[in-house]
C-alpha cells in the first residue's frame, strides 16, 4: 500500500508543471524600456554551446532580454570572478553555465562557482529532478527537489596544513544560515504545494555540525510550518533510498556536499546532467544554472551536449521575470521534441547535435504560432 507521504507526493505532482517553479524570494531584475538585462555566464566545457542554444531560442521568440555577457574561465589559470560579480550587481539576474575548477592545482585557488555564490550570498540552490517523457530510465515518474545550502558547510573552502602531513578542512555550520535554508525549503514547499521536507545529515558522526542542521530543520518545520511534513534521514541511507525508491521523497534539504551527491544521483535517475533544471537564490540575486552543475570538458566543442538543462533553467528564469507565457511555450516545445524522439542528443539515446536539437525546438515553437 502507498504510504501517506507517497500518496500526497503523487497527488501534488500531478498539479505542477515543470516551468512553474521560480523562487520563494522575489529578486527585482533590471528593466530598461520594457527590456530586461540579464548577466550571461557561459562558463567552461559545454557552457558556450548550451547557452548559445538558449540565446538562439530567445532570439527566435523575440524575447525582451538583452544579455550582459561575462566570458571568464576556471580552466588553466583561474581568472578573477570580479567581472561576474560586478555584472550581477548591476543586473540582479543571471543565466550561468559551470566553471571548471582544476582539482590537481593546489596552489591555484578555489572554485569560481563557489566564490561567486559566496561573494553575493546566493545561498539557496534548487535542483529539479523530474522525469521527462521520451527519456528511458530505470524508474518512471521521478519528481524530486533538492534544496542545498550554497555558502558554508563542506564548501566553506577553509583548509590549512597545521603541521606537515596534517590537513584540517573546516566544515562551518551556523545556526543563522541553517535557519534560512530551512525556511527557504519550507517556503518553497508551501508555494509549490509540496507536502514533505526531509533534512539530509550525518548527525550520528558530526553530532554538532550536522546535529545543528538536522535539529534546526526539524524545529523550524514543526514550529513554523505545520502544513508541511518534516523528517530527516542520514545521508548514506538517503543515497541508497534515492536510487532505490525516489518516490518516497518530495523536497530534500541538504548542506552543500550532500546536495551535490544527491544531485548527481538525481541526474542519473532522470537520464543525465543534460536534463536537470536549476536555480540559485539569495536575498538580492537570482542565478539560473543547470541543477546538477556539470562542466562537460570532455565533450566541449563537439556539438553533442544536451542543452535541455540550460533551456529549462532559462525557462525558470523567464517565469521569474514574469514572462510566464514564454516560459511555458519554451518548456512545452523542449518536452515535445524530446517526447517525439526524432531530434534528441546522444546522452539520451539520440544522434542529433546540440544545434539540430535547438533547431527542432525553434521549429516546434514556430508551429505554435
Ligand atoms: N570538475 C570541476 O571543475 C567541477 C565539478 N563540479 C562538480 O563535480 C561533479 C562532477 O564533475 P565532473 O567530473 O567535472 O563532471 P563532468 O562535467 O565531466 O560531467 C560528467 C559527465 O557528464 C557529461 N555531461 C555533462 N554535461 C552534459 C550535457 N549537457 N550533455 C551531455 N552530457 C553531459 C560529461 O560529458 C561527462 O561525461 C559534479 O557534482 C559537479 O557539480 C562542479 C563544478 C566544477
Ligand atoms: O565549483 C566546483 O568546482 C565544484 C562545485 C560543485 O560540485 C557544485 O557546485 O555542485
Ligand atoms: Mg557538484
Amino acid at each position: 500500500m502507498m504510504s501517506y507521504r507517497n500518496s500526497m507526493v503523487a497527488k501534488s505532482a500531478a498539479k505542477r508543471t515543470f516551468a512553474s517553479i521560480a523562487t520563494t524570494e522575489k529578486v527585482l531584475p533590471k528593466k530598461y524600456g520594457g527590456r530586461f538585462v540579464v548577466t550571461l555566464i557561459p562558463g567552461d566545457g559545454v557552457g558556450k554551446e548550451i547557452t548559445d542554444s538558449v540565446v538562439s531560442i530567445f532570439e527566435a521568440e523575440n524575447l525582451p532580454i538583452d544579455w550582459d555577457r561575462v566570458d571568464i574561465s576556471g580552466v588553466d589559470r583561474k581568472e578573477d570572478v570580479k567581472a561576474a560579480v560586478d555584472s550581477l550587481k548591476r543586473n540582479k539576474i543571471g543565466l550561468k553555465g559551470i566553471w571548471h575548477t582544476n582539482a590537481a592545482d593546489q596552489a591555484g585557488g578555489g572554485s569560481l562557482n563557489v566564490a561567486l555564490r559566496k561573494e553575493l550570498d546566493i545561498y539557496a540552490n534548487v535542483a529539479l529532478f523530474k522525469s521527462i517523457e521520451g527519456v528511458k530510465t530505470r524508474i518512471p515518474n521521478v519528481d524530486l527537489v533538492v534544496i542545498r545550502e550554497n555558502t558554508e558547510g563542506e564548501y566553506s573552502g577553509l583548509e590549512h596544513e597545521s603541521v606537515p602531513g596534517v590537513v584540517e578542512s573546516l566544515k562551518i555550520m551556523t545556526k543563522a544560515k541553517t535557519e534560512r535554508i530551512a525556511r527557504f525549503a519550507f517556503d518553497f514547499a508551501k508555494k509549490y504545494n509540496r507536502k514533505a521536507v526531509t533534512a539530509v545529515h550525518k548527525a550520528n558522526i558530526m553530532k554538532l555540525g550536522d546535529g545543528l542542521f538536522r535539529n534546526t530543520v526539524t524545529r523550524i518545520g514543526e514550529g513554523e510550518y505545520p502544513d508541511v511534513k518534516v523528517d530527516s534521514i542520514i545521508v548514506d541511507n538517503a543515497s541508497m533510498q534515492t536510487v532505490a525508491k525516489p518516490h518516497q521523497f518530495d523536497v530534500l534539504v541538504t548542506p552543500s556536499m550532500y546536495g551535490t551527491i544527491l544531485g548527481n544521483i538525481g541526474a542519473a535517475l532522470i537520464g543525465g546532467p543534460g536534463l536537470v533544471a536549476g536555480a540559485n537564490f539569495g536575498r538580492e540575486y537570482a542565478v539560473f544554472e543547470p541543477g546538477s552543475r556539470h562542466v562537460g570538458l570532455d565533450i566541449k566543442g563537439q556539438n553533442i551536449a544536451n542543452p535541455t538543462a540550460m533551456i529549462l533553467s532559462a525557462a525558470l528564469m523567464l517565469n521569474h521575470l514574469g514572462l510566464e507565457t514564454s516560459s511555458a511555450r519554451i518548456s512545452k516545445a523542449v518536452h515535445e521534441v524530446i517526447a517525439e524522439g526524432k531530434s534528441t542528443t546522444k546522452d539520451i539515446g539520440g544522434s542529433s547535435s546540440t544545434t539540430d536539437f535547438t533547431k527542432a525546438v525553434i521549429e516546434k515553437l514556430s508551429s505554435y504560432k
